[in-house]
């Protein structure tokens, strides 16, 4: 039983069994006001606290963890925002366009109108429990998209019923069909000039290749859209004009036949064969007396194997269709019951969370979301981080209501949950209950290892997380002034947590900060939120790519460091040999006859060659590639250890100068899916891009084309490959590895760096 205590802050642990709610433009995890100045009322007077009073986890068949995909302005937010208030958890209707929706909570998205991050909000509908996680569609943020995928078991695809299937809603639907995720169609925008629910479906059957199956039709399309006719129950359901003010959370449904719509029970009978036996034996005399809970359950089962994708339409904005859409979610959507992934298995009744999402709250420090897998996680208990390898305590536990965060004891698998008190855990963490469980886990990966399963298949179910691919962008990053460089390094901490695909870094010369990222747009938007949130006015070097250098043949090279530092004399002398390395020898070696004492100095010696590797001798990228023979080192008794190092550093660089060196380029691996049409467009352009063509394969209609292609060639390529296929392809793209380059290649990228 909860209690609700109106705007009571930061006394939970006075009543530590209440259930808190808090007054939004106080304690949101760091959601900004909305910025023009006009905020909505989020406030809850007495007696509206129906909602929150009757939190009960529910079953975990009544839980369900759906993704909204979108391309961008198809109206995810718009249909999100209508959904939170429908199930009454907001008391106004956020508007896009007003900047003041509860989902786009962080500035930038208010502005630019985009979703960045995945935002996760719950509320209740019907008896069950509804967490919405958003899905980002931007390429640069394949991994947000990776991570949300991972953390919920179905999605909404919300359309544009004027635009049909666009690029964005591609590339996610793609993604989604690589990870098995059930979806529903929403086709939104019915009342917009130009809708067209015959466009839209020939649209997803033609680009998405999938099988609709219309649950609804519109009545009436763009300004004569008036509500929608129900095939399931044969109802017709009309919404008041909107225009007098109405919120449509009340409309009519009146029966409209006690005949059952035959081509849907065809098609049904056709994609499910148990209900096509019920059809066939049961009710054949008369197919209209099948029970409608009967046809929903075939729906269900159709949803889950994905043989057809279920289309519903509306419209957000004129607040039309949503609460039917909710009703869809509930009925076809799986729960975390109908989906498994590997790595479950090896935590039994442990607990396994994965933390996919860090936001940061001024007063409460990072905030954690996190999907529970296994096991039950508790408020106020340590937990092992397995990724950090380190213990954390969690203060509270909370569900992210719609824009208020109420406080829970203990929460079950399959939900979602927010957590406060973790200092160390970032985006993509692997949370268990202690390193004992996750030494359990590991065992019994490694127990399964022995019939077949290889080290690295083991670490991977072990943890729940996304890899993070390597960051191939880079850019100098700088404060306004030297006082405030540590401001920057404390914003840049902080956003690593939340992105653990930013990277940062020193110039070990200039002691200038680095940003290291995933592409241009991914760099611009940290570069905003320092200073939206950080009110940090930083200045960005230009935009680089994250080269290798090697080395294509050995040299020799000895060095001396004589010094007197105060009044001991430190000296060293080093002399080693540098080649390239192949694949089976290791990279530090000792040649046979140096004096046992070198032992006590292996740790300084390797520091010194550790360092020299992370600025080679042409670029001042990172070494790879580059073994190192240990011949002489002579120390005079009373030498540093960093002496020592600074020596064989330098000695490293001499060599280095004397070898013959070589720049390695990242090569991505290219996945394009393109239409038949337009592949030979495809592939002319990839040979212009230096790219090398390994695989074309057939997936449904489509052609995949799998290339090797230099990152440096790749700039702007999301916009030309929109203009060659006319926004018809879809691509994603990650580091494969280093290749060395052309010499005609290197030498004008020397020259460009004025080397040459
Ligand atoms: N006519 C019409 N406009 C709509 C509807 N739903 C949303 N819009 C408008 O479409 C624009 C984009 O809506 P959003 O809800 O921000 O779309 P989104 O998909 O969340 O956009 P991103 O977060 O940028 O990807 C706004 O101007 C909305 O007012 C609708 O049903 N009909």
């Amino acid at each position: 039983m909860f209690v609700v205590l109106k705007s009571v802050l930061g006394k939970s642990s006075i009543y530590p069994e209440c259930v808190y709610c808090y007054r939004s433009q106080r304690v949101l995890c760091g959601r900004p006001r909305p910025h023009h100045g006009r905020s909505r009322n989020y406030g809850m007077p007495a007696g509206d606290v129906k909602s929150l009073r009757s939190i009960i986890t529910p079953p975990v068949s009544k839980i369900r963890n759906i993704g909204i995909m979108a391309h961008i302005d198809a109206g995810k937010t718009t249909t999100t925002e209508r959904m939170l208030y429908y199930s009454g958890y907001t008391r106004a209707l956020g508007d896009v366009d007003d900047g003041d929706t509860v989902t786009d909570y962080m500035v930038q998205e208010r502005e630019r109108g985009i979703t960045i991050q995945s935002a996760a909000v719950t509320f209740d509908w019907n008896g069950h429990r509804v967490n919405l996680i958003d899905t980002p569609g931007h390429v640069d943020f394949t991994v947000e998209v990776e991570r949300s995928l991972r953390v919920l078991d179905g999605a909404v695809a919300v359309f544009d019923a004027s635009a049909g299937v666009e690029a964005q809603t591609l590339t996610v639907w793609r993604q989604a069909d690589k990870h098995s995720v059930p979806r529903l169609c929403f086709l939104n925008k019915m009342d917009k000039t130009g809708a067209s629910f015959t466009y839209s479906i020939e649209s997803i059957k033609a680009k998405l290749k999938a099988r609709p199956l219309l649950l609804q039709l519109p009545i009436g399309e763009g300004k004569s859209f008036k509500g929608l006719i129900d095939l399931v129950t044969m109802e017709c359901l009309s919404w008041r004009s909107q225009s007098n003010g109405d919120d449509g959370k009340r409309f009519q449904r009146k029966p409209l036949s006690d005949l059952m719509d035959p081509d849907l029970l065809h098609l049904i009978a056709d994609l499910d064969d148990e209900f096509a036996s019920l059809m066939l034996e049961e009710y054949s005399e008369d197919f209209n007396l099948i029970p409608i809970e009967k046809l929903q359950a075939a729906i269900r089962r159709i949803t889950l194997a994905r043989s057809a994708v279920p289309v519903l339409c509306g419209s957000a904005l004129k607040n039309k269709g949503v609460q039917p859409l909710l009703d869809a979610i509930t009925l076809y959507l799986p729960s975390p019951d109908d989906c498994s992934h590997n790595f479950m298995s090896w935590y039994k009744e442990d607990l396994c969370a994965l933390a996919f999402k860090v936001v940061h709250d001024r007063q409460r420090g990072p905030m954690v979301f996190v999907r529970i897998y296994s096991g039950t996680m508790k408020a106020q208990s340590a937990v092992y981080n397995v990724n950090k390898n380190c213990t954390e305590k969690m203060s509270r536990l909370l569900l992210p209501f719609a824009d208020q965060q109420v406080e829970i004891s203990s929460l079950p698998p399959g939900n979602i949950a927010l957590i406060v008190g973790l200092k160390q855990t970032a985006t993509g963490d692997t949370i268990v209950s202690s390193k004992a469980s996750a030494s359990a886990a590991a065992h019994r990966a490694g127990q399964a290892g022995e019939t077949g399963m290889g080290k690295q298949a083991q670490d991977s179910l072990v943890l729940a997380g996304v890899e993070i691919p390597e960051p191939v962008f880079f850019c100098t990053i700088e404060p306004p002034s030297v006082a405030k460089q540590s401001d920057l390094e404390n914003a840049l901490r902080c956003l690593q947590l939340e992105d653990p695909s930013l990277i940062v870094k020193t110039d070990p010369d200039s002691g200038q900060l680095i940003l290291c990222g995933m592409g241009e747009l991914h760099i611009e938007i940290i570069h905003d939120r320092i200073r939206r949130e950080y009110r940090l006015e930083t200045y960005l070097g230009p935009l680089q790519i994250a080269y290798r250098e090697t080395i294509l043949s050995g040299s020799q090279a000895s060095d001396t460091l004589d010094r007197i530092i105060g009044d001991s004399r430190q000296q060293v002398t080093v002399e080693l040999k540098i080649r390239p390395l192949s694949a089976d020898s290791p990279l530090i070696e000792y040649s046979g006859h140096l004096p046992a004492s070198v032992n006590g100095y292996k740790e300084a010696i390797e520091n010194g060659i550790h360092s020299s590797y992370l600025t080679g001798p042409l670029l001042g990228f990172p070494l790879q590639d580059v073994g190192v023979i240990i011949h002489e080192v002579k120390v005079l008794p009373g030498t540093s250890m960093t002496v020592l190092s600074a020596c064989v550093s330098r000695c490293m660089q001499k060599a280095l100068k004397a070898a013959e060196k070589q720049i390695l380029e990242p090569m991505m691996r290219l996945e394009v899916t393109v239409g038949e049409d337009y592949l030979s467009r495809v592939l002319a352009d990839l040979s212009q891009r230096r790219g090398s063509v390994r695989e074309i394969q057939d997936r449904l209609d489509n052609k995949v084309v799998l290339a090797f292609v230099p990152l440096a060639e790749l700039m702007g390529y999301s916009t030309d490959l929109r203009s060659v296929t006319s926004g018809t392809a879809t691509f994603t793209l990650e580091l494969s590895n280093y290749e060395a380059m052309k010499p005609q290649d290197q030498n004008s990228l020397l020259r460009k760096k004025g080397l040459l």
